[in-house]
């Protein structure tokens, strides 16, 4: 129970309505008890009338009343009922609520190696499948340990009284029956374990395969994905089967044992009768109720320890996620103001997954509103820059500076804030093109969106289709084309109106005429802001005022335009051999 107390918080934040569905439910069961005492009764009043003990007029008189009670009890303890699940379990949905929240604040919180650390499955599955594992212990599991130890001591006292030998042959079977349930849910909670990672398995499967259908299709390997879904489908039906064995001996179960129960009662009870131990046959029929009302609840004894069990190991692994600290810390609290000179200093930076060294001792400076292109084979380290530059990781050695200031000594809310990134893969939300592009700054006004789609040349794409701006995006909605989407991601850097802007490779897939444009219009909304272009063609980094070729994370070559195609080395012969792609083009 060690990693659940982490939900001692929330059970203190929601002590009034515990304490309240605790009242309300050992008032409920009660009231519940009630039932079986009056059954009794009126069994003895039947008995006494048919004897002639009681006048036909008594005899009704007394009936009538009894059945009045029982329906009064009835009534009363289903109301209770109905508010004890009202009380507890809500505030076990609230406490889900609040975990999640937390979670999903924490999972915001952390930095990016714990995404590279982490399957986003487990992530996802620490918010869903553990959390409802987790609420089951501060709902149901409360809610049912309650039940079972008040109806248990209250009706044990009932019991007693009446007949303290019959109570014990009574209640022997039940502990056998915990037991036995306890091991069932375990060996339930394991199977079904299994089915839902077969159950997620097949989802990630039927899931990439509906997203790659154009790859199947073109490949025309429709045949072996039907054969694979088939092949897992049958596994998943194998686990359900061993799954449903035995769910389906749960109930045959506390058949059985309710069943031993009874005729332990009506045996015992009716040899005491006979023998004058018990003075009515009510009791016997009392004491069958009290067997059948206390099955339940002690059969939930089993369940409940082993939802306990789940939930614990549940929370240890939530709590693994909830303890993390993030790798990157804002150590300033007061704001930064940013002008957008960035100095690197003898950078190094291995990427701690792969151990790949991508910068080895770089160093160069960009004056406050300055472009700099950065030039370079695949895996030079271009990208690896802009991540350092917007502090996604910490450099292993030397400094990166900002305005003259470590960058570490920044208030990173600021830093980010001053950074317009438009990553190599756009990422777009499933939501309008208008939200997409104000993404980051959402006081902007429709007019604002407008300008930021016209400089980034996509305006005219959008107002194409049918409903322009508000066309939502995603799996339900329209697809965007490559260059498309890399437009309007660039739409979204323009409009947040950055100190800094990082364009990492953002051109790629648009056409050499359209590139030309979109750089003339940054070339006009980002006067007075540092730029840097990653970029595989000469074109993009050309107007650039500082060029620096990038091979195996060291700087090879660097220089202005004009300086660098006069130059032996990749920039010159980069430059030749696109300049004779469009000549022959
Ligand atoms: N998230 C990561 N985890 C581990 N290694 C990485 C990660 N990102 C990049 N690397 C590695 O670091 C090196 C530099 O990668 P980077 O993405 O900076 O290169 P790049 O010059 O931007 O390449 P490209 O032009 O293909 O985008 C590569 O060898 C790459 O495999």
């Amino acid at each position: 129970m060690k990693e659940l107390q982490h939900l001692n918080k929330y059970f203190l934040k929601y002590k009034y309505s515990l304490l309240f569905g605790v009242i309300i439910t050992i008032s409920a069961i009660i009231f519940k008890l009630f039932t079986p005492r009056l059954i009794g009764k009126a069994i003895d009043v039947i008995s006494k009338g048919l004897d002639g003990t009681y006048t036909k007029e008594v005899y009704s008189k007394e009936l009538m009343l009894n059945i009045l009670y029982l329906i009064g009890a009835a009534l009363i303890a289903g109301a209770l009922t109905f508010l004890m699940r009202q009380t507890i379990i809500n505030v076990s949905r609230y406490i889900e609520y609040d975990l999640k929240n937390e979670i999903y604040q924490q999972y915001q919180r952390l930095s990016q190696n714990f995404y590279k650390s982490n399957r986003t499955g487990d992530l996802m599955n620490r918010i869903t499948e553990d959390v409802s594992r987790v609420r089951m212990y501060a709902g149901p599991a409360i809610m049912y340990s309650l039940n079972m130890i008040t109806l248990f001591v209250v009706a044990f006292f009932y019991m007693y009284n009446q007949s303290p030998k019959l109570t014990l042959y009574t209640i022997i079977p039940l502990p056998i029956l915990s037991f036995l349930i306890y091991f069932l849910s375990k060996e339930i909670h394991k199977r079904s374990t299994i089915v839902q990672e077969y159950l997620s398995k097949l989802s990630t499967f039927t899931q990439e395969s509906f997203s790659g259908i154009s790859v199947i299709k073109a490949y025309g390997i429709e045949p072996i994905t039907n054969d694979n879904f088939e092949a897992l489908s049958t596994e998943n039906r194998q686990k359900q089967i061993d799954l449903t064995k035995v769910q389906a001996l749960f109930f045959p179960m506390m058949i059985l044992l309710i069943g031993i129960s009874n005729i332990l009662v009506i045996y015992i009870g009716g040899k005491q009768y006979i023998d004058g131990e018990i003075e009515s046959i009510g009791v016997i029929a009392e004491f069958i109720i009290y067997v059948n009302m206390l099955t339940w609840p002690v059969a939930t004894l089993g369940w409940v320890t082993s939802i306990i069990q789940q939930a614990e190991a549940s929370q240890k692994r939530i709590n693994e996620f909830l303890k993390e600290e993030p790798d990157i810390k804002n150590t300033v609290s007061t704001p930064t103001k940013i002008n957008g000179t960035i100095e690197f200093k003898d950078v190094h930076f291995t990427h701690s997954d792969t151990n790949i060294k991508a910068l080895k001792g770089l160093s160069f400076k960009i004056n406050s509103g300055d472009t700099l292109a950065i030039i370079g084979k695949t895996g030079s380290g271009k990208s690896t820059i802009l991540d350092l530059i917007g502090r996604l990781y910490d450099v292993e050695k030397g400094v990166i500076e900002i305005d003259g200031n470590p960058i570490k000594d920044i208030n990173l809310t600021s830093l980010r804030n001053s950074i317009g990134f438009v990553p190599q893969d756009a990422f777009l939300f499933s939501d309008s093109i208008k939200d997409n592009i104000k993404f980051g700054s959402v006081n902007a006004t429709d007019d604002d969106v407008i300008n930021a789609a016209k400089n980034a040349v996509v305006h005219k794409n959008i107002k194409a289709f049918s409903k322009g701006y508000d066309t939502v995006l995603g799996e339900r909605g329209i697809t965007l084309s490559g260059g498309q989407k890399q437009r309007v991601s660039i739409a979204r850097a323009i409009l947040k109106n950055p100190e800094i802007l990082l364009l990492d490779d953002c051109l790629s897939a648009v056409d050499t005429e359209t590139e030309e444009q979109i750089l003339n219009n940054l070339n006009k909304v980002s006067k007075g802001k540092t730029t840097i272009i990653v970029s595989h063609r000469i074109s993009s980094a050309k107007n650039a005022n500082h060029i620096i070729v990038l091979d195996e994370g060291k700087i090879t070559q660097q220089g202005s335009h004009d300086e660098l195609i006069n130059i032996d080395g990749f920039y010159k012969e980069l430059y030749l051999k696109q300049l004779s792609e469009t000549l022959d083009a």
